[in-house]
């Protein structure tokens, strides 16, 4: 018997991943590991306590050895060298199987943004990442669809992506604690299917969302190293990703990529979690950080250039790949709004791929050949840009805090905007979908967070629109109403009344107005998930 818990409800083949040893494996994480995740994530709040004092980050004094040194990371094991497009997604059993046989180098198999932390996803989730390592996942839909691999020996390297650090795993309960979710994530993960990846020529990688500091990047390696001695597998055996998605990382990338140096893949620029950083981070500190409408900023915004330009930089110095981010655009049925997704997201990858990164992210399978074309023309023969060198570039701590400069206006459309986003994405998340199709763009955890911090922002900076209206917690309350009533008619008054619509715009009003910022959305809407749960 396991030193663990389960309090989680029956999933459909749990029995194969929380195996008395697996558990036992999740007991060994959090006794080495647990306490100094809390020790990290008090330190993020000290943080950031002190730069809303000085309103200001820069490159940290001490670790100038670490950056000015020459060092490289380990070498790409060989399925690893070709990443030129990347789908991402959640690790329900159908989208799995779409993922893996999407035509895409890479599955990021998303068990963060894109995933809500229900008991049966993060079980089932397990039960379909091991079926997708052995080849062997198969589904049929409720209308009798069948889903299988096309062709099992080619199929995208899979990656998956744990939760970050600050989610804890309620079900899973050792010494009358939640285990760490990212722990969970990873642990099982690894436990279950990292000699299995070994011995396919493969391996067990993985992507790291939503560090803040190198201290964080050595938790990993920590893990890590102990992971593979525990099971068996050989060090460096596993690689990681990690992505540059909060603004303090921004400054650390060389340090982060140091940490991990024997297990790094390299950084990917996280552009919707950044955008919500800097929000978070600067969220009382003026109008030099108040930013225009979220669809007006974009990645040729002066900070977000600066901010993946130096990621090519930092990467291809090390020896690391760079990855782009995600543009939101998603297919659509209407073929005029489908002709500018298409060519939204090409300017976009042909940006990234003119920077020098070495593959991007798609959020759809019909995006895959558009992301794979784009990299193949700047790639040429060559898997990758490794050898393409960004020495023209030269970024300042101005430079990455330069959010005054982003272009755009704050408006009416784009506060309502923020609210319906965030409204619908979160009834979403609570019945267990954490990516959703809104307006024909992709909406997840992290950009439903920058539609909630930057009603904050507004709000406590005294913003005015250019309709005139000052922003106040009365306008903002209107608004709610409308875009709430609003939706209630397009949704149909019985499908809404059957959804959780009433929670979800409680939490969001929380956590966009409350005057005591929650720092993660997740963390009230899992309180509430858990609550739910007991009803
Ligand atoms: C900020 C970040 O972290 S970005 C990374 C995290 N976010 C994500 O991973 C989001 C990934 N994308 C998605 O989840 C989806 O594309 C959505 C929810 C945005 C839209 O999905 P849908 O509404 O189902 O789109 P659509 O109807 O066009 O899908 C057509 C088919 O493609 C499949 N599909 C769509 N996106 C994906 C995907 N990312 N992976 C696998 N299959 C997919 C659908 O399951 C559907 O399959 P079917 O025809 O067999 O039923
Ligand atoms: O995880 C990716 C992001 O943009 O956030
Ligand atoms: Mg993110």
């Amino acid at each position: 018997m396991s030193a663990i818990t389960v309090t989680g409800g029956p999933v459909e083949r749990s029995d194969e991943v929380l195996t008395p040893e697996a558990l036992d494996f999740l007991a060994e994480l959090q006794t080495r590991f647990g306490g100094t995740r809390d020790e990290l994530l008090a330190a993020r709040r000290a943080r950031r306590e002190e730069v809303s004092k000085t309103g200001r980050l820069d490159f940290l004094e001490e670790t100038r050895e670490v950056r000015d040194g020459d060092w490289t990371v380990a070498e790409a094991p060989a399925d690893f060298r070709d990443r030129r497009v990347e789908i991402t997604g959640p690790t329900e059993r159908k989208m799995a199987i779409n993922a893996l046989n999407s035509g895409a180098k890479v599955w990021l198999a998303d068990l963060e943004d894109a995933n809500t932390p229900h008991w049966a996803n993060v079980v089932g989730g397990q039960v379909n990442l091991r079926d997708a390592v052995r080849g062997t996942i198969a589904f049929t839909s409720p209308q009798g669809k069948e889903y299988s691999l096309a062709d099992p020996s080619n199929t995208p390297v899979i990656v998956p992506r744990p939760r970050g650090w600050h989610l804890d795993e309620e079900h899973l309960q050792f010494d009358g604690k939640p285990l760490v979710g990212a722990l969970v994530d990873f642990g099982l993960y690894f436990f279950h299917n990292a000699k299995e990846l070994l011995e396919r020529g493969s391996g067990p990688y993985f992507y790291l969302p939503k560090m803040e500091s190198h201290r964080e990047a050595r938790l990993w390696n920590d893990v890590f190293t102990f992971a593979q001695e525990h099971v068996g597998v050989p060090h460096g055996s596993i690689r990681a990703t990690v992505l540059i998605e909060t603004i303090p990382a921004a400054f650390e990338m060389d340090e982060i990529l140091y940490e991990l140096r024997d297990h790094a893949a390299g950084l990917n620029a996280g552009r919707w979690d950044y955008l919500f950083s800097i929000i978070k981070y600067f969220r009382d500190a003026g109008p030099d950080f108040t930013l225009p409408d979220r669809n007006a900023v974009t990645m040729t915004a002066p900070m977000m250039k600066a901010y993946s330009e130096l990621l090519v930089k930092t990467c291809h110095r090390r020896g690391a790949f760079a990855i782009g981010g995600m543009a939101a655009f998603i297919p659509s049925k209407d073929p005029e709004v489908n002709d500018q997704a298409f060519a939204k997201v090409r300017a976009d990858k042909e940006r990234e791929a003119g920077a020098g990164f070495d593959g991007s992210w798609v959020a759809h399978p019909g995006m895959v050949d558009l992301c794979k074309e784009v990299f193949t023309g700047a790639l040429g023969d060559e898997p990758n840009q490794l050898g393409k060198q960004r020495d023209d570039v030269a970024v300042s701590a101005d430079d990455l805090l330069a959010a005054g400069r982003t272009p755009g206006d704050r408006t009416e459309e784009g506060l309502r905007g923020n609210i319906t986003v965030g409204i619908a994405y979160l009834q979403s998340w609570l019945r267990g979908n954490g990516a959703v199709g809104i307006h024909n763009l992709m909406e997840d955890a992290a950009t439903a967070e920058i539609s909630r911090s930057q009603i904050w922002q507004w709000l406590h900076n005294d913003v005015t629109l250019t309709s005139g209206d000052k922003v106040t917690r009365e306008l903002v309350d209107r608004l709610v109403d409308e875009e709430y009533a609003a939706l209630e008619e397009s949704v149909g008054k019985d499908a809404f009344a059957d959804g959780e619509w009433e929670a979800a715009r409680r939490l969001f009003v929380e956590c966009a107005l409350d005057p005591d910022f929650p720092d993660f959305l997740t963390l009230p809407a899992y309180a509430e998930v858990l609550r739910l749960e007991k009803a």
